[in-house]
């Protein structure tokens, strides 16, 4: 893809594990790591990328020569998303062909400026659009987000499975919302069970790149349009993604090859 040097789907089998928090965290925390990034959303139903980046409800992408836009900027990465064009507040009553078109010509058509990773978030399931994605872009990895809850892994299994007969290497799965702490007495709960990100991850022989907690701030923060990455750039779920980042970058360069940041910010 113009402009793109690589892609990465962050996929869940099941909807409402955390997938689009973790793609939001995530891509901003490749910034942070002084990466050139973007995020195209993909869940053209039910986008969620244009709220959790603070981009307020309105703004339009600007075109860019004819049947071109250019993405939206905000926190410092580009973004892409179905919320840019239609009314969010309008069901979207569309067929499954006019959502792998209209997802086909956000990939085609917006003008993405020199990203060294693109971030997708895909819409949960496993339909047009992921197969859409699949078969027209060079996908250099995915990552899985799952809870740790029975039903959640077996969706999940279902993504970790399409991905692989579709030949695109899984980096790893992300177990969101594993343990509660308490805010008033600090005890933990394992809200959603345990230990099923590091099951499946042996299961299919890839790693767990983390394990993130059930927090009111994670939600507050990212419905806020302020992701805790930059909300609390110093904070331990900043510090979990930013460790995801390293991860990621590191195996897709083991794969394809790379040349490391193409900014560079001074040593803190
Ligand atoms: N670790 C977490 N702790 C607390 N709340 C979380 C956490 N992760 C996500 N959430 C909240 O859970 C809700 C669902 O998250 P999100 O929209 O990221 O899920 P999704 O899998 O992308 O959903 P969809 O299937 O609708 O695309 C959001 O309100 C989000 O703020």
């Amino acid at each position: 893809m113009e402009g793109v040097k690589h892609i990465v789907a962050v996929a869940s089998g099941k909807g409402g594990v955390g997938k689009s928090t973790v793609t939001v965290n995530l891509a901003l925390a490749m910034a942070a790591e002084g990466y050139r990034v973007g995020v195209l959303d993909a869940d053209i139903y039910g986008p969620s990328q244009a709220q959790m980046l603070g981009v307020g409800e309105g703004v339009r992408p600007q075109a860019a020569g004819e049947n071109r836009f250019l993405p939206l900027e905000a926190h410092g990465i580009q973004a892409m998303s179905m919320a840019f064009m239609v009314d969010v507040r309008e069901p979207m009553v569309w067929r499954g062909p006019m959502v792998a078109g209209a997802f086909q010509q956000m990939l085609t058509q917006t003008k993405w400026d020199d990203l060294d990773y693109l971030f997708i978030d895909m819409p949960p399931g496993t339909g047009d659009v992921q197969l859409t994605l699949a078969q027209k872009v060079p996908v250099d990895g995915a990552v899985i987000v799952t809870t740790p809850q029975d039903i959640a892994l077996l969706d999940a299994r279902k993504g970790i499975e399409m991905f692989r007969k579709v030949k695109v290497p899984v980096l790893g799965v992300v177990e969101n919302m594993s343990l509660h702490t308490c805010s008033q007495c600090g005890h933990q709960e394992p809200v959603f069970g345990a230990g099923g990100g590091e099951r499946i991850a042996t299961e299919y022989d890839t790693r767990v790149l983390a394990r993130l907690p059930l927090a009111l701030s994670i939600r507050e923060q990212v419905d806020g349009g302020r992701p805790s990455v930059v909300a609390e750039p110093e904070g331990d779920i900043a510090a979990s993604f930013r460790d995801m980042a390293r991860q990621v970058a590191e195996q897709i360069a083991a794969s394809v090859g790379d040349s490391g940041p193409s900014i560079s910010f001074s040593e803190e």
